[in-house]
């Protein structure tokens, strides 16, 4: 019995030794190799954690990133600097006439408002049923209800008094009263003439360009650049738009095709501060006219209050700002009327710039908007090219409608 209990004990006793044997050596096994470091005669290290292979990295090759060969030209000697090539200036079309130019853009408006109004004054009879088609196509044009009573009752009134219609009669009679509700003699100069800032010196002209992102805000103050150049103006641009990014960049393009520098700020800094620095950089390089983008976010009321009377404020620590122009988009219809309302009671409007009016029939809307804010539209957008905005001749416009 004796040896029985002996024999178990020494078999416990073995198995126990060559368990923790074969333990031992797996452990070794996933040590890496022992590495002596220089001078430490043969201390095992082991290499930091973040060093020993992760999941799926086993496999991988070592990624080696192979520098691209360089060329003698591209080697930069100490002392010299790689310089972007200069931009090639541009030479902006002229201003005056471009309206001209651009009036078979104003098509869609041409037929459905110019000739459509044509075609129903020179029926036989004017009966109640086609001076309704006629207020109708007023309308549809985006004239405003207002103005289009008033065009009405005066059409029926001449109409009557003229008796027998010429198509040449009707066209005259047409063209008066078109521009008669348009207003040919409104004030439709963009204002640049400069003055003298608080400190004394000569200060240039300051316009601030104000609208909701997206009716061609920034594309409209890039191509007022052109327009002023071309007139022979100098312009620093003023990047205030600071809430998206790509607006200062794209206004920096705009700029640098016709000379202009450009001032910008961080992304999301401070528009009233880029505007006042856009002023002072105005002033420091002589020029004769700075023009500043503002960011239109319509979120609320009270935001939009707040950033643009600031940025005013600011900017006329140097004097006073010379114009304010809105940039509606003119497809928008009646969308635009109510933005334009909403800045017009945010900051005062002293003139309007209608975008896009290539691509809409509705035309009438320069008659409405001029209407809701009592501002003359100065500028008009007729396409996407560089030179596609126009100085707003009423005189133009109308025959562009009517088609003389
Ligand atoms: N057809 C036409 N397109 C225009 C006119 N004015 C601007 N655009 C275009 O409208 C497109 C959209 O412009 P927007 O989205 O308003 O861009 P933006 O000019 O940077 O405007 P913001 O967002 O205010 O900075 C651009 O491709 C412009 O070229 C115009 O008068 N006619």
């Amino acid at each position: 019995m004796e040896f029985l209990i002996l024999a178990v004990v020494i078999a416990v006793v073995a198995l126990a030794v060559t368990g923790g044997l074969l333990l031992s050596s797996r452990k070794k096994k996933r040590l890496p190799p022992a590495e002596a470091p220089p001078g430490q005669g043969g201390t095992i290290t082991a290499p930091p954690r973040e060093e020993e292979p992760r999941v799926g990295e086993e496999s991988a090759p070592p990624v080696t990133e192979e520098e691209p060969r360089r060329t003698i030209e591209d080697v930069v000697l100490p002392g010299e600097t790689t310089a972007p090539p200069a931009p090639e200036i541009e030479t902006p079309e002229p201003a005056a006439g471009r309206l001209v130019r651009l009036r078979a853009r104003l098509s869609r408006s041409q037929n459905t408002l110019g000739k459509g109004l044509l075609t129903l004054l020179s029926r036989e009879h004017l009966d109640e049923d086609t001076w309704e088609e006629i207020e109708d196509t007023l309308l549809t044009a985006d004239v405003g209800v207002a103005p289009t009573q008033e065009l009405v009752e005066r059409l029926r009134e001449r109409v009557r008094v003229l008796g027998t219609r010429t198509p040449e009669d009707l066209r005259n009679l047409l063209r008066e009263e078109l521009l008669a509700v348009i207003g040919p003699d409104a004030d439709r100069v963009v204002h640049t003439e400069g003055g003298v800032s608080t400190e004394g010196e000569e200060r240039p002209a300051v316009v601030l360009v104000v609208g909701v992102n997206g009716t061609g805000k920034t594309t409209t103050t890039g191509k007022l650049a052109r327009v002023l150049v071309a007139d022979g103006k100098s312009v620093v641009l003023g990047a205030a738009d600071t809430f998206r990014a790509a607006a200062a960049e794209q206004l920096q393009t705009w700029g640098s095709r016709v000379g202009a520098r450009t001032v910008r700020g961080p992304e999301g800094g401070d528009p009233a501060s880029v505007a006042y620095d856009a002023v002072k950089e105005g002033i420091a390089e002589s020029a004769d006219v700075v023009l500043v983008d503002t960011a239109g976010r319509l979120h609320t009321k009270t935001g939009l209050m707040d950033e643009l009377g600031k940025v005013k404020r600011v900017v006329e620590k140097h004097g006073p700002v010379n114009e304010v122009l809105l940039v509606l988009d003119a497809t928008t219809g009646q969308n635009g009327l109510v933005q334009a309302r909403v800045f017009a009671e945010v900051v005062d409007v002293t003139g309007i710039v209608l975008t896009k009016l290539d691509g809409t029939a509705k035309g009438g809307i320069v008659v409405a908007v001029q209407r809701e804010l009592g501002v003359p539209v100065k500028l008009v957008g007729l396409g996407e090219g560089a030179d596609d905005l126009a100085p707003f001749e009423p005189e133009a416009f109308v025959d562009a409608l009517i088609g003389q």
